[in-house]
């Protein structure tokens, strides 16, 4: 893949650096200016960042051929996931790789602005000792309200559990379970929890809803003299309100490792003694920078050999596990989708894909992603991949429903089917599995098959007589067509035969299976 360039905009650690190149051409930019990344974006196929570069409308039109953009770290707050989505390009992250460090930052800023660590460090370096303008507080018995119990949310409550604090969380969208396992009381609105937290702590990512979603009205709402943590995103908590809250001493202390704007240069947070900052190094240690380097390069290398990434952000979630059990489905899935257009010449109304079986349990809303890949990528001339199949169905006026069933359907373990439907008829394909994970299409519009959809497959309709057959295989044959398997099946007088063959079928030999007598129709199809 040495004709692959990825360009990397930030720093990343040495050792992702070296898996990109011993793949990849790489351009590493660390720093490079906006006008000059607009200039040259054209000439990449991945590009690599972390929180500073703004992947926008903009750079992405220009990137007219990147494939995948890869964050090396968790949030996506400046990345357009939208405007990749519509061009098809991947976007990544590494979700997984540096949440201890940032949940660590959090309690490091949290202990040192309680207990004026920064503040007293400067003092006694700068040649003074005193005691008394520093006298701080336990965190033990405090109680903390966490906003936002995901990965880091409930690492940092676990961690100050430990402390001896009472732990409070809000977080809307997440089960009562997860509440019970991290030893969280669940608040049911965001009010409660202020009204009862001695310090607050946000792990929510930044978007519309939680952009300053602590402003000046929730602040005051606080105890008085509570103590906050922002080791999120900034904005988060809204920033004008904060120094209006530290001024009236309304907060009495709060540690802070984002800001609205970064890089941060003379922001009024600064000016006070009881804000300690950090310039958004939660993600900044060697462990976390060697994971995430190491991940991202995995992946974009992953996502540029055609293969199915494991953090991509604009496709349904599935654990690095689910993703090799689905793998086989997947192709399985993408394989049916080829055929409809292979086999018919009408536009598609509506697809219909039902999951029954084992694979039920499964997250079929990639299987729906591999079949609408399958179906577009033969007719479309733009690039049709994973992230963009379900856009491109929809904008082509596509419906697409699923159903799942977890109960055996027709004695098959697994089974995925598909009915499309167009003005006229419908084409109706079945797929499954065998146990040694070869997969098979066993029903095609009410005929019992087992094809191999691999390579290149002859498909026939024909009367059931004999005297067709023969003539037909011996056509092929006489052509130098090997043949490697052959199903014939037959429903209401009319047979179908499924002939894999080992080369391709020309145009000549095509005319000939279609002039042998009783035979209806005949169509090759070829698989990836
Ligand atoms: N300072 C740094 O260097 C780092 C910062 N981060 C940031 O930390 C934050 C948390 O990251 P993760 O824990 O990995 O994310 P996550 O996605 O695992 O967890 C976020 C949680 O917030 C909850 N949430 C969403 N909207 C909410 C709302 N309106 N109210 C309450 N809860 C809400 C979600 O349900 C979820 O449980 C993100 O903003 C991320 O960008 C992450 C890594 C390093
Ligand atoms: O160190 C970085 O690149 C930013 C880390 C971060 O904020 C994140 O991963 O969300």
């Amino acid at each position: 893949m040495k004709n692959r360039r990825v360009i990397v905009t930030e720093r990343i650690a040495e050792e992702g650096l070296e898996l990109l190149r011993a793949e990849l051409d790489v351009d590493y930019r660390d720093g490079i200016s906006r006008a000059e990344l607009l200039d040259i974006i054209g000439e990449y196929d991945a590009l690599i960042v972390r929180s500073v570069t703004k992947v926008n409308e903009e750079l992405v039109s220009r990137g007219t051929r990147l494939k995948m953009v890869g964050r090396a770290g968790n949030g996506i707050d400046n990345i357009d996931v939208d405007a990749c989505t519509r061009r098809g390009i991947i976007v990544a992250n590494t979700p997984d790789s540096n949440t201890i460090s940032a949940a660590e930052q959090t309690i490091a800023l949290l202990l040192s602005s309680v207990r004026h660590t920064a503040e007293a460090n400067a003092f006694l370096k700068g040649g003074n000792w005193d005691r008394k303008p520093f006298r701080g507080v336990e965190l033990y018995g405090k109680t903390v309200g966490i906003v936002g119990l995901g990965r880091i949310g409930s690492m940092v409550a676990t961690r100050l559990r430990s402390f001896g604090c009472r732990i409070i969380a809000y977080d809307p969208y997440i089960s009562d379970e997860r509440f019970e396992r991290f030893g969280a009381e669940k608040k049911n609105t965001l009010e409660e929890l202020l009204r009862e937290a001695d310090i607050i702590t946000v792990h929510t990512p930044k978007n519309e809803e939680t952009y300053g979603m602590i402003g000046e009205r929730e602040l005051a709402m606080c105890k008085d003299g509570v103590r906050v943590v922002n080791c999120a995103r900034g904005g988060i908590i809204n920033e004008k309100a904060l120094v209006d809250a530290l001024r009236s001493g309304k907060v009495a202390s709060a540690g802070l490792d984002v800001f609205d704007e970064e890089p941060a240069y003379n922001n009024p947070l600064f000016e006070f003694k009881n804000v300690v900052v950090t310039p958004h190094l939660g993600a900044d240690t060697v462990e976390a920078q060697r994971r995430v380097g190491v991940n991202i390069a995995e992946q974009v290398i992953m996502g540029l050999k055609g293969e199915l990434v494991p953090n991509v952000v604009n496709l349904p979630t599935v654990l690095r596990e689910e993703l090799e059990t689905l793998r086989p489905y997947i192709d399985l899935a993408r394989a049916m989708g080829s055929m409809y257009y292979q086999m018919e010449k009408a536009p598609v109304d509506r697809v219909e894909l039902g999951f029954s079986g084992e694979i039920a349990n499964q997250e079929t809303g990639l299987l729906t992603i591999a079949f609408l890949t399958g179906l577009l990528s033969g007719v479309m001339s733009e690039k049709i991949n994973y992230v963009n199949a379900r856009i491109k169905a929809e904008e082509r006026g596509i419906k697409v429903f699923e159903k799942k069933e977890d109960k055996k359907l027709k004695g098959y373990v697994n089974l995925i089917t598909a009915r499309i439907f167009n003005h006229e008829h419908n084409l109706e394909i079945a797929g499954t599995l065998t146990g040694g994970g070869r997969p098979y299409i066993v029903e095609i519009n009410g005929f019992d098959t087992d094809l191999y959809p691999r390579g290149i497959v002859v498909l026939a309709e024909n009367d059931d007589r004999p005297g067709v057959i023969g003539p037909f295989t011996t056509a092929l044959g006489e052509a130098g067509i090997n043949i490697s398997m052959m199903r014939v099946s037959s429903k209401d007088g009319v047979n179908m035969m499924a002939v894999s063959v080992d080369s391709n079928v020309d145009d000549a030999t095509l005319a000939r299976l279609r002039s042998v007598s009783g035979v209806r129709k005949v169509r090759v199809l070829r698989f990836k």
